[in-house]
Formats: C-alpha cells, structure tokens, sequence
C-alpha cells in the first residue's frame, strides 16, 4: 500500500481514539447522558415526541436516530414518536424560499412543536443560524433542547438543557463522537421505556 495512504489512515485512527478515550474518561459525560435519558424519556411518557435538526452530516444524524425511534434499535416494541425537520424538501425549500434558509427550522419547531417535546439540536460548530433559529422558538414554546456541539458549543452553549461538547474541533471526529452518543441515547431510551 501506498505510504501516504497508510500514514493518513493511522493518523485517523489516532485522532478518532484520542476522542473516544477523552469521551470515555470523562464521568461528567456520563452524567449528561442519564440526564438527556430522563429528559426524553419524561416527554415520552407524558405523550410528547422528540423533533431533531441539524445540516448536512448532522442532518443525517437527525434522521437517523428519529429513524431508530420510531422503528426499533436494538430490539421490537411499540414505535416511538420523534420526527426529523430535514427530510421534507416540499417543507424545506417552501420555508427556505419565502423565508429564508435561516427558518428551515425554526418554522417547522413552530408549527409541529408542543410545550413538553425535546428539541435534538445537532450543530458541529454550533453556529448554524438555522439551528440557533429553532433554539429561539424551543425557548419561546417550552421545548428541552439537548445540543450536540464540538468542544467550545459555539453559540450552543448555555442554550441547552444538555449540551454534549464532543472534545474535538474537527468536524468529521465531532460527528462521530455525536454518531456514538446519539446510539446511546436510543439504547436507553429504548429500554428505558420498554424494559425487556
Ligand atoms: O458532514 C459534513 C462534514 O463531515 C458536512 O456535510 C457538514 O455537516 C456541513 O458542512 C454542515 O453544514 C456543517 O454545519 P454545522 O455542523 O457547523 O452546524
Ligand atoms: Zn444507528
């Protein structure tokens, strides 16, 4: 094999590790995750739902694990109710065209969103306008944000009810940190609500 190729793949590998074991020693970590837990799990069990956001990368994320909820992660149970705001384009290009991308979705927080739902906000810098938009109307409606951020949560932090920072400022090792977090967080959600 090609040696640039193969310094560049260990080179990845050392970063992605270095992440996974800074995520892993860090016990506050772990304390924001059972916080997130009950957070969804209150909402849940009081008949609301979760509603995810986030661009590019961060919106695959958003329709991933509303996906997992609403199928099953790791075993069959009842579905349950989460929503991705990045999948529709019918909805997405009518907001970003009369009113500007910045409300893609805030607009939808404001039409499908109940006091009581949590609000995933998915963000690696985040500065996205379009998720600080929706945190605006999460605020206003009476909606938990959980944020995920990279290490400084940019204009995220202290906007969220639980802000997990992954601690990189490199966008692809975030995602993954925030890739591994978001799988927890359907495990125990999951199980959490329908105990096996
Ligand atoms: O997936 C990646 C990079 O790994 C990109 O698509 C990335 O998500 C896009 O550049 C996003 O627009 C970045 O937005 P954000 O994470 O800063 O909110
Ligand atoms: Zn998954």
């Amino acid at each position: 094999m090609e040696n640039r190729i193969n310094q560049f793949v260990q080179a990845e590998f050392d970063k992605t590790l270095a992440n996974f074991n800074a995520m892993a020693a860090d016990a506050g970590l772990r304390e924001q995750i059972a916080r997130a837990v009950a957070i969804c799990v209150e909402a849940l069990r009081a008949g609301r739902k979760i509603l995810f956001c986030g661009n590019g990368g961060s919106a695959a994320d958003a329709q991933h694990w509303a996906g997992e909820l609403v199928s099953r992660f790791y075993y069959d149970r009842p579905g349950l109710p989460a929503i991705a705001l990045t999948t529709d384009t019918s909805i997405l290009t009518a907001i970003g065209n009369d009113y500007g991308y910045d409300y893609t979705f805030a607009r939808q927080v404001e039409a499908l969103g109940q006091a009581g739902d949590v609000l995933v906000a998915i963000s690696t810098s985040g500065r996205s306008k379009n998720v600080l938009r929706a945190l605006d109307v999460a605020e206003q409606k009476g909606i938990k944000v959980i944020g995920f951020t990279g290490a400084s949560g940019g204009d995220m932090a202290g906007r969220c009810e639980v802000c997990f920072k992954v601690p990189s400022t490199e966008t692809p090792r975030i995602q993954e940190g925030h890739e591994f977090i978001g799988h927890l967080l359907c495990a125990l959600i999951e199980s959490e609500i329908f105990p096996r």
